[in-house]
């Protein structure tokens, strides 16, 4: 399979180059030339394959030649060995039709950990191959750096850098990044937001030559065409569990950089009877407003009870738009081209885009009361990210007849504080493994939000 770029003027490359690459060399995103899709009877055939099983049939299509099909199923056995539910993503009914997919059970305790514990792998396996030393590059705001710090930190050929927005991260979430203390692991606190973290890995993608040695940058962000692969999966996992391909399934999604929910629209593409896709945001509502109001002007970012949402620029946004726009990369390179000036979607493609997606916003009074309110329905916990798309999936779901599926994104023990402010005495445990954390040495760099301090910083930790 190939893949080429959203903005059309990239060669197009291979998988495992398309792995081992960030932003395409025109500044757009890879995408696979063309999807692979399952028939009803395929998809039927796929009901009751354990997680694993599941993930090389999803996954293999999109991988030709470039891995064995021994080397794929390893690379997923070891993925996955480290996720603490035997299930990997279990089901959790919690009202009439309305169930909790818990991503969650992985090493880092959020949905991050299905495709960075895959990614880690697969950047091992690669590398070894080509014997090739990299250096990885990647924001975060909080959960994806400690999935991509876990995945990669016993990468003999990787030196793994994560930009979080200093303070703006909660402790739980810091401490897991910042106390991996191995020679390999840099972790840095940017005076800045998420958007300037991503901003600031992405001028690093465009010119590398601060890097010594001729060493190349690696992208663990959902840039990476690997992690939304990856992200797949679970759609049909939940709802080959909940009926499919017989039964129409929706889901609904805390979005931030669209990443998730774009898997989610993949797996419909690929064949999955998915009718809702919910969009459900914080107060940091641009994908909403998109598609209700065609208002996609950046605001000041809110800082908010689920941080990991506090995200204005969604890089994944322009896989979408290149779909809508029949897949014409000079459409999509002229639409983003003036940032500076806010995106105005014409009429039939928004139309489009709301065939496809509901959405919802979700301030952080109503997250509160959700956490609220269903721990006393059904004793359920809920982390702040997840009860967005459990309050969103309430308000927009179109039947009760169909399941719907919110996505669980984060085990709550991350967000203490917003929990407490739901449950004030409620005791939430760290699991057993990370009982210590409060404990343990930390180590980052503080930093402004400045590129060549950034790049200085870069380039003596890897002399
Ligand atoms: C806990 C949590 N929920 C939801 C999201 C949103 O996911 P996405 O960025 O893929 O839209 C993120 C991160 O972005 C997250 O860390
Ligand atoms: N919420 C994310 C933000 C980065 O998104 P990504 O999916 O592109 O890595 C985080 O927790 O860091």
């Amino acid at each position: 399979m190939k893949f080429i770029s959203t903005r059309g003027r990239a060669p197009s490359l291979s998988f495992a180059d398309t792995v081992l690459t960030g932003l395409a060399s025109d500044g757009g995103l890879y995408v696979p030339e063309s999807l692979p899709k399952f028939s009803c009877e395929e998809i039927a055939e796929m009901a009751g394959l354990d997680y694993r099983e599941l993930a090389f049939r999803i996954i293999q299509p999109f991988v030709g030649d470039d891995l064995s099909d021994d080397e794929l199923r390893g690379i997923i056995e070891r993925a996955y060995s480290s996720f603490r539910h035997s299930a990997i993503a279990p089901l959790v009914q919690t009202d009439s039709n309305e169930w909790i997919l818990e991503l969650f059970h992985g090493p880092t305790l959020a949905f991050k950990d299905f495709a960075l514990q895959f990614l880690g792998q697969l950047f091992d396996h690669l590398l070894k191959k080509r014997d090739e030393r990299v250096v990885v590059m990647g924001a975060t705001s909080g959960d994806t750096g400690s999935a991509a710090i876990e995945g990669c930190r016993h990468c003999d050929n990787i030196d793994i850098f994560i930009l979080h927005p200093h303070n703006r991260v909660s402790e739980v979430q810091r401490r897991q990044m910042t106390t991996v203390l191995s020679d390999n692991v840099f972790n840095i606190a940017l005076e800045g937001n998420f958007d300037d973290c991503q901003n600031m890995v992405k001028a690093s993608f465009a010119d590398q030559s601060f890097l010594p040695d001729g060493r190349r940058l690696v992208a663990v962000n959902s840039i990476n065409w690997a992690r939304i692969m990856a992200q797949i999966v679970y759609y049909f996992y939940a709802a080959l569990r909940l009926g499919a391909p017989q039964k129409t399934v929706n889901f609904s999604v805390p979005t931030g950089n669209f990443g998730d929910i774009f898997a989610g629209y993949l797996a419909r593409q690929m064949g999955l009877p998915i009718d809702q896709l919910v969009i459900a945001t914080n107060a940091n509502d641009i994908l909403h407003r998109c598609i209700s109001d065609n208002d996609h002007s950046p605001k000041p970012l809110v800082h908010s009870l689920s941080p990991s949402m506090d995200i204005m620029v969604s890089s994944n946004f322009e896989r979408l738009l290149f779909d809508l726009y029949g897949r014409d990369g000079n459409a999509v390179a002229e639409l983003l081209a003036d940032r500076s000036a806010p995106m105005q979607l014409d009429e039939a493609i928004l139309g489009k885009a709301r065939e496809l997606f509901s959405s919802y916003r979700v301030d952080d009074t109503r997250t509160v009361e959700t956490i609220r309110e269903l721990h006393e329905q059904a004793e359920y916990l809920l982390d702040p990210h997840t009860a967005i798309g459990v309050e969103a999936a309430r308000r927009v779901r179109k039947s009760t007849e169909q399941p719907m599926v919110c996505l669980s994104t984060a085990h709550p023990a991350k967000f203490p504080e917003a929990v407490a402010r739901a449950l004030p005495t409620h005791e939430i445990p760290l699991p057993a493994y990370m009982q210590d954390l409060f404990q343990r040495e930390e180590r980052m760099k503080v930093l402004p939000n400045d590129l060549q301090q950034v790049h200085d910083f870069m380039a003596t930790a890897l002399k």
